[in-house]
């Protein structure tokens, strides 16, 4: 009879928890070993928690269109009828019971399907053995098979160190018993430019730091000029081309000095410049695990690192880093190590989604390697015309898709709209399954809806026209 393989997992987020479950229904013996919590930051203090703080935002920012709706919030004398006013505290607990509740889903998941979970840090002593620091005392575990998804932690600088107080990292906000009166981000991306959102959304005054042209650099440049100007329009000041030098504590404030010696004054600061990998102090190189010079271990599209037996995935890897792309990694690299069928990763088909209000949902080739490429035709539509739009009151937003000139081949889209992350999906499904525009604009959509748009930019993309 077959030996059952033993796998031991070093961090419990998505990349560590699904490959778990992955590999306990494929009949290894499962140890997750775990530092922080189980459901890693993604549940505890990065995804899970910011979006459900976006929640509330969200809910404050349908208000805003009332009155184009028909609903008065205001009494004959233009007075508030109700002034609604968010409580962080209150907030705040939600935001945490949450995530501690989804972090106890997954364990109980883990548990009833056979998986050990060990709180404490691990390390590896040799490609097959791991050692682990826990509360009680020092544990190796022998493995066949090693997963690292030990995941990312905010990046720090030395000029502007958090005290958990008034400067803060993304992880630290929940802890906030008021909403900051005047809060300076610092970081455009996505995680600098949904939170801006969100506390300015909550009533906070925001200033944000962006050291670019346009926020989120790295979406699609018409997505991000949307989302640009409405920050600016809800009133959010945006310095552009601006980059810290240095964030201090000056009595109950903070002052954020920028790269050319302008000071911004404020009650707190949040950094948002990035995330590193969580790669240092595992016994890796020692190992003869590849790193990047980021500190990135290098994985092929099954996951594999350079030591036979030894996978990665999620943000330690760089590939991408979202919970859905850590969770695929994990999941090919179980696959892989014990035999089941793999499909490698497929990076031209991840979908993912900027929370902000509207939101930017995207999939496959972006607009920068569409435009390069002259195969690709591309088609961009409005979301105004739309009727669904206009009876919601969205104003903004946009559908575009991607597609080989001659074959018609669904490549990608961008959507930019209220809950774009659901719209997302049948471009995705298009993507992944190479669906051909015709395919796409011959699909029932439900009149009046906003998909609508998404057919009939499939349409204007019919290859003989
Ligand atoms: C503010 C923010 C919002 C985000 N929102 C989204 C979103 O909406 N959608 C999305 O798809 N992605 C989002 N992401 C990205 C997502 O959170 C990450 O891609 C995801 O957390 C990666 O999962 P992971 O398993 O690699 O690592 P993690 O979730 O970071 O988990 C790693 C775990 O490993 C543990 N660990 C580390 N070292 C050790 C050790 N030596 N021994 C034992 N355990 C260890 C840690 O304690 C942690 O529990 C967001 C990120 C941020 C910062
Ligand atoms: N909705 C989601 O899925 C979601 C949300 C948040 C984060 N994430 C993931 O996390 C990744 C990282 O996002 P992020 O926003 O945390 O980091 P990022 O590296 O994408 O953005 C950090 C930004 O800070 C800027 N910056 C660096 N130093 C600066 C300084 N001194 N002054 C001013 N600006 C400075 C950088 O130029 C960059 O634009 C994303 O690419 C995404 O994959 C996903």
């Amino acid at each position: 009879m077959r030996r059952t393989s033993s796998v031991v997992i070093l961090g419990g987020g998505p990349g560590g928890y699904e490959a778990a479950l992955v590999a306990a229904r494929l009949g290894a013996t499962v140890t997750v070993v775990d530092r922080d919590g189980i459901g890693g930051a993604a549940v505890l203090t990065d995804c899970v928690p910011s979006k459900t703080l976006i929640a509330t935002a969200d809910y404050l920012g349908g208000l805003e269109v009332a009155s184009e709706l028909g609903v008065h919030l205001e009494d004959d004398q233009g007075d508030p009828v109700a002034e609604p006013v968010a409580e962080l505290a209150a907030i705040n607990e939600r935001v945490l019971g949450l995530a501690a509740a989804q972090s106890s889903d997954i364990m109980t998941r883990l548990t009833e399907v056979g998986v050990r979970v060990v709180a404490g840090s691990g390390r590896l002593e040799s490609p097959h053995r791991v050692i682990v620091e826990t509360e009680a005392g020092s544990e190796a575990i022998d493995a066949d098979v090693v997963l690292v998804s030990t995941g990312a932690t905010p990046r720090v600088l030395d000029s502007a160190t958090p005290d958990g107080e008034r400067i803060l990292t993304w992880q630290q906000i929940y802890d906030l018993p008021e909403l900051p009166e005047k809060l300076i981000v610092v970081g455009s991306g996505v995680t600098g430019a949904e939170l801006a959102q969100a506390y300015l959304g909550l009533g906070s005054d925001v200033t944000l730091v962006s050291s670019r042209d346009l926020v989120l650099p790295q979406e699609d440049q018409d997505a991000a000029a949307v989302i640009e100007d409405v920050f600016r329009r809800r009133g959010m000041t945006i310095l552009n081309r601006s980059r810290m030098a240095s964030a201090t504590r000056e009595g109950d404030g903070v002052v954020v000095t920028l790269e050319d010696g302008r000071q911004v004054e404020g009650s707190h600061v949040l950094i948002a410049v990035g995330a590193v990998p969580q790669t240092a102090g595992l016994g890796l190189s020692e190992v003869g695990v590849e790193l990047s010079d980021s500190g990135h271990i290098v994985t092929d599209r099954v996951s594999r690192t350079s030591v036979r037996g030894i996978y990665a995935a999620g943000d330690c890897t760089g590939v991408f880093a979202l919970a859905s792309v850590a969770a695929m990694q994990g999941r090919t690299a179980m696959a892989h190590a014990l035999g089941d069928a793999v499909t490698p990763l497929r990076m031209s088909a991840v979908s993912s989604n900027v929370f902000t209000d509207p939101e930017i949902a995207t999939v496959g080739i972006s607009a920068a390697d569409a435009e390069d490429n002259a195969d690709v035709e591309a088609v961009m539509m409005p979301l105004s015309r739309n009727p669904r739009a206009k009876m919601l009151g969205i104003r903004e937003g946009f559908v575009k898709l991607f597609a080989y000139r001659g074959t018609g081949t669904v490549l990608g889209g961008v959507v930019v709209a209220p809950r774009a992350s659901e719209l997302i999906f049948p471009v995705a499904i298009a993507v992944q399954n190479r669906l051909s525009v015709d395919q796409v604009a011959s699909t029932f959509t439900v009149y009046p809806s906003l998909t609508g748009t998404l057919a009939e930019a499939a349409r204007r993309l019919h290859p003989s026209d």
